[in-house]
């Protein structure tokens, strides 16, 4: 608003949020409307109600147009989802009427009903929680992660091993062909002794010979040369590889909550992937064969070249200064549509360079002393030259020596130069390596610190379904310790029965979705399935067992069978279809995310957990879901997150979370009976306000 545009497009604004803080943005939104022209899409058929003409579409076209009362007057598709929407309420508020509030069990009271919100904003509470989770992640981190600025050579070497004939046999290579080069001036140094006094055949016998030897070391330097370039760079691109697949594997492996740190963002972790891993290409193959050839080419062009192999000194560019970059990249690419609605490009290229300045002065001063040291280090290799050139012309002019032997010295200096020139060349690749090879060594290193046990987890073989319990759970997310998201949690779902989850937004729901699942575990108390901390199970097993559908369709590259049977690799095509059958993809094609989110049903999950499952459907697609989901929870346990109550009917007992905490918990009846002014009461109260049609 703060652009104060005369046009608004609004796109289901309000399909994510619980009916209290819908009915206060709906309202904001009439407000801000008003002397504008606004499109909006909705789902939810009561908020377009007063808008002055509805358009219906179908499968692309505008079937009918007109406001309310017209549409309803024609009695063709609108009306027919006003029914369909008007039905859902009128059960709901005909369920509640019959419904006679039965009494909570004493044990459910104790348990679950929480008289009053606990706020949670307790400063001491939640600081005694953050030094406690600090420790223990630091004293995690601190084992396995090595200091990032420095990296064994021996860890890469260790990556190297499958290859490590082939980098031999390229190192000799490379000792071969330094040793020819040394050879060159050995040979002109013959070619200079010549004595032109001798008679021309013996002269011409002579020279004739020193040609062949010099096209014959010629010819070894070729093949010397290209076998060792060849077989280097092969071992250094089977390296980048080998370390590419580990790093990808490793970053897979990894608890979800290692991936809320900014450092391992979606654009750092996929330069890393795609740029960083070639810098392991030239560290040893490269590398160490050029050094090899220039060492045994010539020592003392080695000596006065050494310095500008100390090109990496100079402060170190740290991953740290670049993740926030990439994240801005990442956040932009990704919103692509919002950043040109709200033409906010110029804004985000100067929250990208604020993002670079930081490494950019580094990199300037990293420059400046890689420049003075360059520089210092050609000077001192002319100095050589000049020095030996000086002193060998004295030495010549004391007849001390001959002009053949200062040649063949000063031959050597410059050839031997030339070959730590090289090394010098691969400068910098080896400084970007400096930063990216320990990144990369520290994350292809780090055991995730959920599901990691070497012991053997536990898993349960019965196959009926399971409890679910949260016995006084205390949690914060990894990223942010000092917010206590959950506190004192309980809760216990009977095997096969179906609760849910509702509450305000940001009140914790979806996290106790993410702790059954262990992506991450709690600070205190415990997760138990089936009377079993979580932590006692085999993660993989633990995971197959609970199917999750979440509030986006999650698409993978590849057809839409395997994108079905991303549950199951193992389904055959009878289960596939008849998942898509039960997920009513067959029916509109159009609808193929809705579908796919009910891959779940493929895994035949013990306990199937749904967070806003419908929350962007139409009312229909809702509708199909629901059947769905009624077949499927005769054979799980199930805890559904949901802000449309409507979504929840089905569920045996419904548990309101607020600021953390269960705050009330019953069925439907006792809940409105029992808390005529709680939370759940003033929600039902505020979904039905907002989808009355009068
Ligand atoms: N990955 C995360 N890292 C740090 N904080 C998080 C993370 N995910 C959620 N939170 C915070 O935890 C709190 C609870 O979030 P949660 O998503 O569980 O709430 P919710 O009740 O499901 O909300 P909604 O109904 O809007 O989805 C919020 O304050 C949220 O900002």
């Amino acid at each position: 608003m703060i652009k104060d545009p005369s046009i608004l497009l609004l796109d289901e604004p309000t399909s994510a949020l619980d009916p209290e803080s819908e009915t206060i943005v709906q309202q904001a939104i009439d407000k801000i409307c008003s002397g504008r022209t606004t499109v909006v899409i909705a789902h939810k058929l009561a908020t377009v109600r007063n808008a002055h003409t509805i358009v219906a579409l179908d499968r692309g076209s505008a079937v009918e147009n007109g406001n309310h009362n017209q549409l309803m007057e024609k009695a063709r598709a609108y009306n027919s989802l006003v029914k369909l929407a008007s039905d859902a309420v009128s059960n709901r508020t005909s369920k509640n009427n019959t419904g006679k509030g039965s009494e909570l069990s004493m044990n459910e009271k104790s348990a679950y009903d929480v008289s009053g919100s606990k706020h949670l904003n307790d400063v001491s509470r939640s600081n005694y929680l953050k030094s406690m989770q600090d420790e223990e992640l630091e004293e995690k981190e601190e084992k396995q992660e090595t200091n990032p600025e420095n990296y064994k050579l021996s860890e890469v070497w260790k990556l190297q091993r499958p290859d490590i004939f082939m980098l031999l046999l390229g190192f000799l290579l490379g000792l071969l062909a330094g040793a020819v080069l040394s050879i060159f001036p050995l040979i002109l140094e013959q070619a200079l002794q010549l004595n032109v006094a001798e008679p021309p055949s013996k002269m011409k016998q002579k020279v004739g010979d020193l040609c062949l030897v010099i096209v014959g070391l010629g010819f070894g330097c070729m093949i010397f040369i290209t076998g060792q370039q060849g077989l280097c760079g092969w071992a250094g691109t089977n390296l980048t590889i080998r370390v590419r697949d580990l790093l990808f594997q490793s970053i897979l492996k990894q608890e979800p909550g290692w991936f809320d740190f900014e450092e391992n963002s979606t654009g750092v972790l996929f330069s890393r992937l795609s740029i960083g891993c070639t810098s392991f290409h030239s560290v040893l193959g490269d590398r160490l064969s050029v050094l090899l050839m220039g060492l045994n080419s010539a020592a003392v062009g080695l000596g006065t070249s050494y310095l500008s192999l100390i090109i990496n000194i100079g402060p170190r560019l740290d991953n740290k200064s670049y993740a926030k970059a990439s994240n801005i990249a990442a956040g932009a690419v990704s919103n692509i549509r919002t950043v040109t609605t709200f033409s906010a490009q110029e804004q985000l290229i100067k929250s990208f360079d604020q993002a670079l300045s930081e490494p950019k002065k580094k990199s300037v001063k990293r420059s400046q002393i890689q420049g003075l040291t360059l520089g210092f280090s050609r000077g001192a290799m002319y100095g050589a030259y000049t020095l030996i050139l000086w002193y060998g012309a004295r030495l010549v002019q004391e007849d001390t020596t001959n002009f053949g032997v200062v040649y063949k010295i000063f031959l050597i200096l410059v050839l031997g130069s030339f070959s730590v020139g090289q090394l010098a060349g691969l400068a910098p690749e080896t400084s970007m390596a400096a930063t990216a090879i320990p990144a990369i060594l520290n994350i292809i290193n780090r055991r995730p610190l959920i599901g990691n046990d070497q012991r053997k987890g536990r898993k349960i073989e019965r196959s009926k379904p399971v409890d679910i319990e949260f016995k006084r759970v205390t949690f914060a997310y990894p990223s942010r310790p000092e917010v206590v998201v959950l506190s004192d949690f309980n809760i216990k779902v009977k095997g096969g029965s179906m609760v849910a989850l509702v509450g305000g937004s940001g009140s914790g729901k979806s996290t106790v979705v993410w702790l059954i699942q262990r992506f991450y575990d709690p600070i205190q108390g415990k997760v138990m399935m089936g009377g079993i901390d979580l932590r006692e199970f085999d993660v993989k097993w633990l995971r197959r067992q609970t199917a999750l559908v979440g509030q986006e369709p999650a698409l993978f590259a590849g057809t839409i069978a395997e994108n079905i049977a991303f549950g199951d690799p193992n389904a055959s095509w009878a289960e596939i279809e008849e998942a898509a059958k039960e997920a009513y993809i067959h029916k509109f094609i159009s609808g193929l995310p809705e579908g796919l989110k009910l891959r779940a049903i493929l895994m035949r999950s013990r306990v199937l957990l749904l967070d806003e499952a419908s929350s962007a459907l139409d009312l229909e697609s809702e509708k199909h879901v629901q059947d769905a989901l009624r077949k499927i929870t005769k054979r799980a346990t199930a805890i559904i997150v949901a802000h449309r109550l409507n979504t929840i009917k089905e569920a045996e007992k419904i548990a309101v979370v607020r600021d953390g905490a269960v705050v009330e918990y019953g069925d439907h009846e006792t809940l409105m009976a029992s808390h005529v002014n709680g939370v759940f009461a003033s929600l039902v109260r505020a979904e039905t306000e907002a989808n009355a049609f009068s």
